[in-house]
């Protein structure tokens, strides 16, 4: 499989909750690549955290420093990249995006809400309505994360390891073989 990627890198997208740190981690290993996520580079890289930065720089300010690692990190092969939820709303980040391979993980919103209900990192969701809030946003993002060149549908009985190998399985399909020459 990952002589078939040749190297190109895989972008895992999707709501918040969605699984992409999660199942990026063990995508990672299964394809002999290295791991990253671009949360974690905002927040090593600003030595905040993320609620810090939102806080501080407010979304607009988020976004521009997440265009500016993601635009470092396409630079690199033989990555699987865990985005931010709201990677998709920056129009120039496409560009970067399709320098990879782009999977998007779409699960319905009350597993979302199921597992982000306990959760205080995620700043867009400390709202009076934090379920309305991660609807309107998922309406908002749907056609955009329809973009990905794959769709992968999750449901609650699903494991990362499922989640993991039913991209594995599914890459191929999207994925245009080299002619060998002979
Ligand atoms: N398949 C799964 N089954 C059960 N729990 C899961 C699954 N995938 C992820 N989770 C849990 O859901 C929560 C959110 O997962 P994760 O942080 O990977 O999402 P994310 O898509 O990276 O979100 P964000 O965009 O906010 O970074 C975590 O607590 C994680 O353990
Ligand atoms: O969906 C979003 O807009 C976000 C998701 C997270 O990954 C973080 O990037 C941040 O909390 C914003
Ligand atoms: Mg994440």
């Amino acid at each position: 499989m990952s002589s078939l990627l040749q190297g190109v890198n895989l972008y895992l997208i999707g709501m918040m909750g969605a699984g992409k740190t999660t199942v990026g981690h063990l995508l990672a290993k299964q394809l002999g690549y290295a791991f990253v996520d671009t949360d974690d580079i905002i927040a090593q890289a600003a030595k905040k955290s993320i609620n810090e930065i939102f806080a501080e720089a407010g979304e607009v300010g988020f976004r521009q420093i997440e265009s500016d690692v993601l635009a470092q990190v396409c630079a690199h092969t033989k990555l699987t990249v865990a985005t931010g939820g709201g990677i998709v709303l920056q129009r120039e980040n496409w560009g970067y995006l399709h320098h990879g391979l782009i999977v998007w993980l779409d699960v319905p919103i009350d597993l979302l809400y199921e597992r982000l209900a306990e959760d205080t990192t995620r700043p867009l969701l400390q709202d009076i309505d934090p379920k309305g809030k991660l609807r309107s946003l998922l309406e908002q993002r749907t056609p955009l994360y329809k973009q990905a060149d794959l769709r992968i549908p999750v449901n609650a009985t699903e494991t990362p390891e499922q989640i993991a190998d039913k991209i594995m399985q599914a890459i191929p399909s999207v994925l245009k073989p080299t002619t060998v020459n002979s």
